[in-house]
């Protein structure tokens, strides 16, 4: 038998469809580590374990079915577990379902070690990595979510269809909130070292039809098969990979931006430590507005379920 890898990421969740999306990209992607699947429903952790075990045959990781208090004990612990949204239903309509649930698996997963770093995903994830990370007790720079990443992806990937360059050399945030206040921070969008709106193919472009078809699109696939995975699981494995391999990637994800006073989805770069550098991204006054409403309608939440 193989020797077990060193690094641990654990998927508490993993029964569901976004956290078995999660530990079968951290096996597909190569990740050398242990992913253990948790989940309150025992058979749902250990079909998927034994299936994303199949996967992995060929690759540096491993898969296998794992218990709440194993999970404490890991590098990196994802949280996916909790209700998802119905057809038409925003992601802040599930905080009343789903601030129990995370507030009872960090009781689950306790003792927790005290350098794992938490990633958030079930949502709304800005207010719930606040919860996490105040009934976890670990620092804030090690309890973060996913946040606007996948997002930002939607929007770069729909950039790349209407200039043709690559997604990856396109640098475009969605921020503020994995809900629907996000908005598009179009000012400091930039492709090839120029800003983004000064590319030809951008001047006809009305924008505020892309930032509706990005803001739109997890309502649009939840109405059509009932919830989103591939995306977000890919996105989870990326910042996980980021934070075991102290890579320093800057991701828009939930962190806690001192001088807002708040978890919000905003940029910070990813390593060991968890956030390493958040960064002062450039707003012009309607960007500005659409962040104070972000904002507001996080801190508003939050005051009402801590
Ligand atoms: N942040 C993001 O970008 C995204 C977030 N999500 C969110 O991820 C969450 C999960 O969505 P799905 O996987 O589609 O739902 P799902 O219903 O397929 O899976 C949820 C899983 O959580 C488990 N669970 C419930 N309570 C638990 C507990 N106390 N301990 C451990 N496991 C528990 C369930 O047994 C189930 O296996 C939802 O809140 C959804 O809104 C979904 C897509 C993207
Ligand atoms: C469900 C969700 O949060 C998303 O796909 O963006």
């Amino acid at each position: 038998m193989a020797s077990v890898p060193k690094q641990r990421v654990s998927v508490i969740g993993g029964g569901g469809n976004v956290g078995a999306a999660t530990a079968f990209s951290l096996i597909a992607k190569g990740v050398p580590a242990e992913v253990l699947v948790v989940d309150v429903v025992d058979k749902a952790a250990e079909g998927q374990a034994l299936d994303i075990s199949d996967a992995a045959f060929m690759m540096p990781g491993i898969c296998r079915k794992g218990t709440f208090k194993e999970a404490g004990q890991s590098d990196v612990i994802i949280v996916t577990a909790g209700a998802r949204q119905q057809p038409n239903e925003p992601r802040s309509a599930l905080i009343d379902r789903n601030y129990k649930i995370i507030k009872s698996i960090m009781d689950s997963l306790q003792p927790i070690k005290q350098t794992a770093k938490i990633l958030m995903v079930s949502n709304p994830v800005d207010v719930l990595t606040d919860i996490a990370q105040k009934t976890s007790g670990l620092p804030r720079n090690q309890v973060i979510g996913s946040g606007t990443y996948l997002d930002s992806g939607r929007l770069r990937n729909a950039l790349s269809e209407i200039t043709g360059v690559s997604p990856t050399s396109i640098h475009a945030y969605m921020l503020g909130e994995h809900g629907d206040n996000q908005f598009t921070g179009w000012s400091s969008a930039r492709i090839g070292g120029r800003p983004l709106l000064e590319h030809p193919k951008m001047k006809e472009i009305d924008l505020d039809k892309i930032y509706e078809q990005i803001q739109r699109k997890a309502y649009v696939i939840i109405e059509a098969k009932g919830s989103t995975y591939y995306g977000i699981g890919i996105c989870a494995a990326t910042i996980a990979e980021a934070l075991l391999n102290n890579t320093n990637q800057v991701f828009p994800i939930v962190n806690y931006v001192e001088k807002f006073g708040c978890y919000l989805s905003w940029p910070a770069a990813i390593g060991c430590d968890g956030v390493e550098q958040s960064f002062d991204v450039k707003l012009d006054s309607e960007e500005c507005k659409k962040l104070d409403s972000a904002i507001n309608a996080i801190k508003e939440v939050c005051s009402k379920y801590n």
